[in-house]
């Protein structure tokens, strides 16, 4: 696992001015009648990315999915793979496949002939077939379950014979439809790290749709927001999380505190900004903010430290009454209603046993902040 980390490290070809992109979605547009499911939609997918499309019920994921298959196509625009344009090909044709959310696995078929399905239809000498089922099944980590039917397996075996069987005929390209969605929590997560290992060896393209925020955060190289068939934010998973670039994406990825206001001055890279509500904050990170304009400062529940003393120093302190507390084991949300009403989400880790510094509700608390921990929004 170390050596893999190291190598997606150093994956970035969206940062390369020369790299080619390997799939390319083209000011694409698809209407269902006089629906607009995908609005003018361009997008950038490298070879060997790990790529997730995320957004909630109905943003268009599928649908652009589908068009990548082969099974819808573009009212407009273009969709390139590897510079061919796609319009016109049959999806038999494109060297993509499409695992779905409901595996799809022939139910009076064993394991192995699930895998052998595909590869006897392109007529597959014999031999070939048992060869190419055998390493599939030994890189699915089923060998002993060859001969089982699927009602036999488990849920999570089961998604691992779908794999097989989507990667048996060596697409370029393979397309995932929530392909965790049937797994309950603990074996999803397992199975995200099979599946980033799987994509790893067999050096392939995974574009994978999931409403399922750290599912795509966990797996994927880049992440692309959609909402309403428009593409909101394209970027990795840190930076999306670290530095969202717009209110959208910010509430939509994580949990977040936000306080809506103007910036009342501007020095360098930083800003003082006073909230709707009279808060007063100060940022370093300001970025294209005009001094006078409407902007939000969001900030992550685990920057901001609760306590009970007043912080000495710090770039941000405000003073509060806890409203509420969630105890998580692994950590604690303390919701601080601050002086001005606003309720302010803070999260801190229960890394010791017995806390330091014991709160509860009610009591008066100060909540501070650095002021390089938030991100001013824009839009
Ligand atoms: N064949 C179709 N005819 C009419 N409308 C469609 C068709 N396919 C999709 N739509 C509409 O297009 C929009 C986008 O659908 P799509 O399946 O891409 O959403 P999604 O983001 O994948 O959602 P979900 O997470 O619920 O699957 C939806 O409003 C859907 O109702």
């Amino acid at each position: 696992m170390k050596s893999l980390g190291n190598i997606r490290r150093d994956f970035a070809p969206w940062n390369k001015p020369d790299a080619k992109p390997y799939i390319q979605f083209k000011d694409v547009t698809k209407r269902f009648g006089d629906f607009t499911a995908v609005n003018n939609l361009s997008l950038s997918i490298y070879e060997r990315e790990f790529f997730a499309l995320l957004g909630a019920s109905g943003c268009g994921k599928s649908t652009l999915l589908r068009m990548l298959a082969g099974f819808e196509e573009p009212t407009s625009g273009q969709i390139l793979l590897d510079g061919q344009d796609l319009r016109g090909i049959p999806p038999y044709r494109r060297p993509v496949n499409m695992m779905f959310q409901s595996y799809a696995l022939f139910p009076h078929m064993s394991v192995e002939q699930n895998i052998a399905f595909g590869l006897k239809q392109d007529g597959m000498p014999k031999a070939d077939i048992d060869t190419r089922v055998a390493e599939m099944l030994k890189l699915v980590k089923l060998s002993q379950f060859a001969k089982r039917k699927p009602h036999q397996l488990s849920g999570g075996q089961r998604q691992r014979v779908a794999l097989a069987r989507a990667v048996a005929k060596r697409p370029k390209v393979l397309l995932l439809d929530e392909p965790l969605g049937a797994l309950d929590k603990k074996l999803r997560e397992e199975t995200q790290f099979e599946l980033m290992d799987l994509q790893q060896t067999l050096g392939l393209t995974f574009v994978v749709v999931t409403h399922d925020q750290e599912e795509a955060m966990t797996m994927a190289d880049r992440i692309a927001i959609l909402d309403k068939g428009e593409v909101m934010q394209v970027a990795t998973p840190a930076e999306v999380y670290e530095a969202p670039g717009s209110r959208f994406v910010a509430d939509f990825v994580g949990n977040i505190n936000m306080f809506e206001g103007k910036v009342a001055d501007r020095d360098g890279a930083g800003a003082t900004i006073t909230s709707a509500n009279g808060v007063t904050i100060r940022t370093a990170n300001a970025g294209d903010a005009a001094a006078g304009s409407e902007v939000a400062f969001a900030i992550r529940p685990e920057k901001i430290k609760v306590s009970s003393k007043k912080p000495e120093g710090g770039d941000n302190v405000m003073e509060g009454e806890i409203y509420d507390i969630a105890y998580l084991g692994d950590m604690t949300i303390f919701h601080v209603q601050i002086g001005n009403g606003q309720v302010v989400k803070a999260s801190s880790l229960n890394a010791t046993r017995a806390t330091e510094d014991p709160l509860s509700w009610d009591d008066k608390a100060w909540i501070s902040f650095r002021n390089d921990a938030g991100v001013v929004l824009t839009r």
